[in-house]
């Protein structure tokens, strides 16, 4: 695993020519963990492929088998799940180690919640300062009780509810996390579990419940959404088609976009509306950006996205959008810093509780690479350098894999090489990352430090 002790130093150069080629990027993180956890939780055998094998997935696949699902794989991206059914998990025997993850922590302590079991989990030390409270506050009205360190912090320990209530909750952020873990904790409570979002977020649970046998009824508000889920179905195995990662393939696209003379395409880019706010502000910037092949697979929409280089120009991107970017803030000022003029990021207060503190992590990435950037309240302002950033610094990544990507991304396109202190972290989520960008340059543009 990344291992902090053992920091893996990592230099991005602009490469001689444009970044070119047709790709493809690893599985979707957030499908990934949903797929082990329903395959978990449904009768039957379960075959997913494209699932995502970085580390976030593979500490939900062990934990899944620490709680008696069995969890092989068959083949690259190919793996079975034999589940237990709705209820039907055991208490593991030792400490769930979750990692860098915070989806996986906060799902497992939904579904912990509703199983009469006894666990206690913990994480990395940027997991362990992550907040819990948001999910263990809710679950405790399904009647499992929570014991969290100081700050609702990990490690926790968990003895989930005898007979689980259904919840009837309305979050006070926009988070998929949360809503996911409330509407897990569902499955095993009698009766119907209502959850409100003030904004829309991922639906990838709502989808993969309904794919899996279970009713749920959505309805939008104006502006968030209300979720149903009918308590104690019997959720049936059922294939799972990962697409490829949008918030991967974010990286790749944006260093097209800004690397003169590059075009490069990411097939098979997962396409839900809740997922595309960095194209939609890229286009705004007025990125060439076009999709093809756009279908529906394995219950999301899917495409091929290619992203030409052309010049970009600041805009104002609104709150509302955070939801549907959340994890692509970092990448979208290295995009800022490139345009011509200020790029206004709006209501960013949720990075903050992210593997780092994005927000000061990021407006410290562009400060060490020449580019002027303040944060005003939860707000971040990019002054763009029209093409001309100056790079050369050395970036701290703070236990977090989209920061280091977004340094290394501003390396190809800075005048002077960027640096980023570890690495590591990148196999969290994208394994490859380093070799896929060097296959698309052409050249190692990305190399030791
Ligand atoms: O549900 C998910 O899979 C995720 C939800 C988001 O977190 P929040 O729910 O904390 O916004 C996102 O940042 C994370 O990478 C994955
Ligand atoms: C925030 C992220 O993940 P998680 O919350 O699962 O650690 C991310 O991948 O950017």
């Amino acid at each position: 695993m990344a291992h902090p002790d053992a920091p893996h130093p990592l230099r991005a150069a602009a490469p001689s020519r444009g970044l070119a080629g047709r790709h493809t990027v690893p599985g979707d993180k957030s499908i990934s963990h949903r797929a082990l956890m329903f395959g978990a939780l449904a009768v039957g055998t379960t075959e997913i492929s494209g699932l995502l094998e970085g580390e976030d997935v593979l500490r939900t696949a062990a934990a899944m088998r620490a709680l008696g699902a069995e969890v092989e794989q068959t083949g690259p991206g190919a793996w079975r799940v034999a589940g237990r059914g709705v209820g039907g998990l055991v208490e593991p025997s030792d400490v769930l180690d979750m990692g860098n993850s915070g989806t996986a922590a906060r799902l497992l302590c939904g579904l912990l919640a509703g199983h009469p079991i006894f666990a206690v989990m913990t994480g990395d030390a940027s997991l362990r300062k992550r907040p819990m409270r948001r999910v263990t506050e809710p679950l405790s009205a399904t009647g499992a009780s929570f014991w969290t360190r100081e700050g609702g912090r990990l490690p926790l320990a968990v003895r989930g509810a005898a007979e689980a209530l259904p919840l009837d909750y309305t979050l006070p952020v926009a988070s998929a996390q949360v809503k996911s873990a409330c509407l897990l904790a569902g499955l095993c409570a009698r009766g119907t579990t209502r959850i409100i979002e003030p904004e829309r977020t991922r639906d990838h649970t709502e989808n993969m419940l309904r794919h899996f046998g279970a009713t749920v009824r959505v309805e939008d508000l104006a502006p968030g959404r209300l979720v149903e889920l009918e308590g104690q179905p019997e959720l049936v195995a059922a294939p799972i088609l990962v697409p490829g990662d949008p918030s991967s393939a974010a990286f790749l696209l944006v260093a097209a976009l800004l690397v003169p003379r590059s075009r490069v395409t990411v097939e098979n880019v997962g396409l839900n509306p809740l997922r595309t706010g960095l194209f939609t502000t890229l286009r705004e910037m007025g990125a060439r950006l076009t999709v093809e092949n756009a279908r529906v697979a394995g219950g999301e929409p899917v495409g091929d996205v290619t992203a030409e280089y052309g010049p970009l120009r600041a805009v104002e991107v609104p709150p509302g959008r955070a939801p549907s970017m959340i994890d692509e803030y970092p990448v979208l000022a290295v995009a800022a810093a490139a345009a011509e003029g200020e790029t206004r990021m709006r209501g960013l207060s949720e990075l903050r509780v992210k593997e780092s503190d994005r927000l000061a992590a990021t407006a410290a990435l562009l400060a060490a690479n020449g580019i002027s950037a303040r944060i005003e309240g939860d707000d971040l302002l990019v002054q763009g350098r029209s093409g001309a950033v100056p790079g050369g610094g050395l970036v701290a990544t703070h236990m977090d894999h989209r920061l280091a990507m977004s340094a290394l991304v501003m390396g190809l396109v800075a005048r002077a090489p960027v640096a980023v202190d570890d690495a590591a972290f990148i196999e969290t989520s994208f394994p490859g990352f380093a070799a896929l960008v060097n296959l698309a340059a052409g050249g190692p543009v990305i190399g030791p430090a």
